[in-house]
């Protein structure tokens, strides 16, 4: 093979629109490699593509378009491979290359042409050889070979490769990355070579799994043990000891079933995967846990009047602070902090869906429950700080293994209890004013009901008591409405 010596130049510039595959592809171009100046565009570069970028002075193949759908991708194998800095910064040395190297020419060639109908008269390109240094492909593979997919067991190797982690080659690897993975835009065709013609192959310093990720613009600490044999352990932090077991206290409790009680089957590209489902139970439904949310926000911010003069008392005045801040309040939602934009997150591409709030209260509710769920960026703690024990806030599942078929929910809302009689009117008052709220409540919802009005705030039945409601009623638990519907 003759070593060509020509100064490379692009292949391509700028997406050209789908084509008839649907496939975003990019616009042909045979020319230098521009200048970039979009501050946004350049600012990515130098996040995720740092081996590309050159401060003002950076020159690349690649559009802001085509940064932004690269860094979106990247995002999602950083799901794959983000707790080992080295595995992601290697795989990401090898995509930046493709889409923004300066002299792309010299590694990667255009197999198939096509024409633009975004821009009728450009040409596309539909298909590619990228050529690497196959040492360079076997290093890729050595430092994610063992990675685990974030707080699980199963290797990211096992989504990426096509087959299971330990079969895995750098043919095997490459080949599913280029032609059979479903997020592959258009076929790219892979060819590890050990020719020695310094530029016809794409060759680079890769980081060890057990090496830091250290380069101009990027500092990150080598791979866990877990997730690379060679790196060292790390001592476990000790654990806390329980702190608030002499404390007397009174509970608020809501138990709330949906009236839709059908079980949902949701699919994810993650584990125990490659593609794997959950099935959840009624209570799962995002609809009903938004307006469960809803309901929870206006009790939590209920105010009770303290005779004679009504002052006006609120649950922060009332309610168990275990860590200073806010009130142990036990509910799902507390896995989303009590928060709409945290429990609308999710994170996939066209095709595939990640993570979402189920696969968040799926890790919440069977993994440890410290946990900080990587996809999402969200951690399973509640805002008052404590851990939320799944039997606690989900109610009809089959066994404790499978909280998340649960049929119903409970919240559970801690008020400090007191001997001091002004302490006890206070906790009264704001009782007191919570089941008004919720007789009123369940009254608009009867009233909704008789009018079919079925998806408004109608839709599921609220149960709930607290000591007001045992002391001023029955002297014994009372739930409202008929305890028959408690399925
Ligand atoms: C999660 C597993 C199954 C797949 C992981 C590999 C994915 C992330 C890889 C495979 C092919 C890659 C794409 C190949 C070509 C382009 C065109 C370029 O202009 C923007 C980046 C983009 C769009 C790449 C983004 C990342 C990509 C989609």
């Amino acid at each position: 093979m003759n070593c060509i010596a020509e100064d490379g130049h692009c292949i391509w510039y700028e997406e050209c629109g789908r084509n008839a595959m649907g496939r975003v592809t990019n616009c042909y171009y045979n020319g230098a490699a521009l200048q970039l100046t979009n501050k946004e565009a350049l600012k990515t570069l130098k996040s995720m593509c740092s081996m590309f970028y050159n401060g003002p002075d950076t020159y690349t193949c690649c559009a802001p378009d085509q940064i932004r759908r690269l860094s979106d991708q990247l995002v999602l194998i950083k799901l794959l491979f983000g707790d080992c800095p080295s595995c992601f910064y290697n795989f990401r040395s090898l995509f930046c290359s493709m889409t923004c190297h300066p002299q792309q020419s010299h590694f990667i060639t255009v197999r198939e042409f096509g024409n633009s109908t975004l821009y009728p008269g450009k040409q596309t390109v539909e298909s590619i050889t990228n050529v690497l240094a196959d040492d360079f492909a076997q290093r890729i593979l050595d430092s994610c070979r063992d990675v685990l997919y974030p707080d699980s067991d199963q290797h990211s190797l096992d989504t990426m490769c096509g087959r299971p982690y330990d079969r895995c080659t750098k043919e095997s690897l490459f080949n599913y990355l280029g032609l059979d993975n479903p997020s592959q835009p258009f076929p790219i065709y892979f060819n590890l070579t050990n020719n020695t013609c310094q530029n016809n192959y794409y060759n680079q310093s890769t980081f060890q799994c057990n090496e830091p990720v250290h380069t101009q613009y990027e500092n990150q600490p080598m791979c866990d043990h877990s997730d690379c044999p060679k790196a060292p352990p790390k001592p476990s932090p000790p654990d806390v000891p329980g702190k608030y077991s002499n404390i007397s206290i009174r509970m608020t409790e809501l138990i709330i079933v949906p009236d839709n009680q059908t079980f949902q089957t949701h699919y994810y590209l993650s584990p125990p995967g490659p593609l794997s489902e959950i099935v959840v139970g009624p209570a799962l439904d995002l609809n009903f846990l938004t307006q469960v949310l809803d309901l929870q926000t206006n009790i939590l911010n209920l105010e009770g009047y303290l005779p004679p003069d009504n002052i006006s008392v609120r649950l922060t005045d009332i309610c168990l602070k275990p860590s200073n801040t806010n009130c142990a309040v036990f509910s799902v939602l507390q896995y989303f902090q009590n928060s709409r934009d945290n429990l609308n997150k999710s994170i996939g591409d066209d095709f595939f869906l990640y993570a979402d709030y189920i696969t968040h209260i799926f890790q919440c509710s069977t993994k440890k429950p410290s946990l900080n769920d990587t996809l999402l960026n969200l951690s399973c703690f509640s805002d008052f700080g404590g851990i939320i024990h799944p039997t606690v806030v989900f109610s009809n599942y089959p066994n404790t293994k499978h909280t998340i078929e649960a049929k119903g929910l409970v919240i559970t809302i801690i008020i400090e209890n007191s001997n001091k009689p002004e302490k006890i009117q206070k906790a009264e008052a704001w009782e007191k004013a919570f089941i008004n709220y919720m007789q009123n409540f369940t009254a608009i919802q009867d009233s909704l009901r008789a009018e079919k009005r079925l998806n408004e705030l109608a839709n599921f039945t609220v149960y709930y008591s607290n000591e007001h409601s045992i002391k001023n009623e029955l002297n014994t638990m009372i739930w409202s409405n008929n305890q028959s519907n408690i399925k």
